[in-house]
């Protein structure tokens, strides 16, 4: 049976320019971390508790300041009008409508101030957060903060999984390096710099340090938070920094092909951070289910890349908006099976591990 997000990925793919899919679709090196954050989910399963539900569970979750309605999020990805003419703004639409937070970022083929506007226009106190990374000028980061706070964004997410491009091999094979005449990071430009209307290349930048982050940090009252942390010791210092969250994230499996499935790295993290700040996930989530097992491990929201490029290719804002409904229907109905009432009542000790029987050592977490 193909799943309706499956079916959604399948148009996307006949309607995109084949070196535009791969480059969605694909990941670094031979795509293992890519494959494992999808097949991990399939690995674990949930143990549903009994009668202690309710009629009409809550599904909002907050997040530093805004609310949403379910605890599914929609993490950054780049170049959406390589998929569809309205791109960022179709998609900031359907966000919107379906009543959770965007995250945008430099990469974006629109301005900032566009794509919250886009939100806005459907929903006038919709979130958009602003992803960034940190460059080497410290006054061309200062200035995408100030462009991103001017636009009305609510929080900032620092991407840290990529001190220098991952190896992606589906690009190399088509030669995709550059955008189509027409389309740009449009963030980038008018920074310092550049002369009016001048775009700056994204850099990336291995000697990115916690000193750098202090700098971020000084410069905004904005929430920040990291994306793309995976070592338990590293969520510690993240919260001794005064980070205010954090996002397990292996890009997709787009950056460190070895890094591990981002749900198997989320137990450690939680534990690290112990409830002192919210801890995000991303990667491989297709299903509302692979949200609840996230949610009971320690995740207060998830974030899904893929399928919304899959819905805005297939079709647009319409199909953006599909993609979104099925995860907050699915999450629902996950919550309703599992006897829960709100994500809250999703613990770990409602996961275990398919193929080893529950109560005998089972659950590695
Ligand atoms: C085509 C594409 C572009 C991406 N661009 C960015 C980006 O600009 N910044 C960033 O922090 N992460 C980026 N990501 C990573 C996503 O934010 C997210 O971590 C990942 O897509 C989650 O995995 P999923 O696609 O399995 O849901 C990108 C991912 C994809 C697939
Ligand atoms: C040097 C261009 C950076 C674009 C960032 C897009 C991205 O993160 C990706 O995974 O692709």
């Amino acid at each position: 049976m193909t799943s309706p997000l499956r079916a959604l990925r399948l148009r996307a793919r006949r309607s995109l320019d084949p070196a535009h899919y791969d480059y969605y679709a694909g990941g670094a090196g031979d795509e293992r971390a890519l494959g494992e954050n999808e097949r991990a989910f399939a690995r674990l399963a949930l143990l549903p508790r009994i009668l202690r539900g309710a009629e009409r569970r809550d599904t909002t979750v907050a997040l530093f300041g805004d609310r949403a309605a379910m605890p599914v999020i929609v993490s950054p990805t780049a170049f959406h009008r390589l998929a569809h003419p309205q791109g960022e703004r179709a998609v900031a639409r359907a966000t919107a409508a379906a009543g959770t937070i965007l995250t945008t970022g430099m990469a974006a083929t629109t301005p900032v101030a566009a794509v919250v506007d886009a939100a806005r226009s459907e929903r006038p106190d919709a979130a958009v957060w602003f992803q960034l990374y940190l460059q080497p000028e410290p006054e061309v980061t200062e200035a995408l903060v100030r462009r991103a706070e001017k636009a009305g964004c609510s929080a900032l997410v620092v991407t840290v999984d990529s001190p220098v491009f991952g190896r992606r091999e589906r690009d190399e094979r088509h030669g995709f390096h550059d955008l189509p005449a027409g389309l740009a990071a449009e963030n980038m430009r008018d920074l310092p710099g550049t002369g009016p209307g001048g775009l700056r290349a994204i850099a990336m930048s291995p000697a990115s340090s916690w000193d750098d982050l202090r700098r971020l940090r000084s410069m905004t009252a904005l929430p920040v938070l990291l994306k793309g942390v995976l070592h338990p010791e590293d969520a510690r210092l993240a919260v001794a920094e005064g980070v205010d969250g954090l996002i397990v994230s292996n890009h997709g499996g787009r950056q460190l092909d070895a890094a591990p499935a981002t749900v198997e790295a989320l137990p450690r993290i939680a534990d690290a951070v112990a409830g002192r700040i919210p801890v995000l996930l991303d990667g491989g989530v297709r299903r509302g289910s692979d949200a609840a097992l996230a949610l009971a491990l320690g995740a207060t929201a998830v974030g899904v890349g893929r399928p919304v490029l899959w819905g805005l290719a297939a079709d647009g804002e319409k199909g953006v908006r599909q993609v979104l409904d099925l995860l907050h229907t699915e999450f629902d109905h996950t919550l309703a099976l599992c006897g829960g009432r709100s994500p809250a009542d999703l613990t770990r000790d409602m996961v275990v591990t398919r193929g080893r029987p529950a109560g005998t050592g089972g659950s590695p977490w």
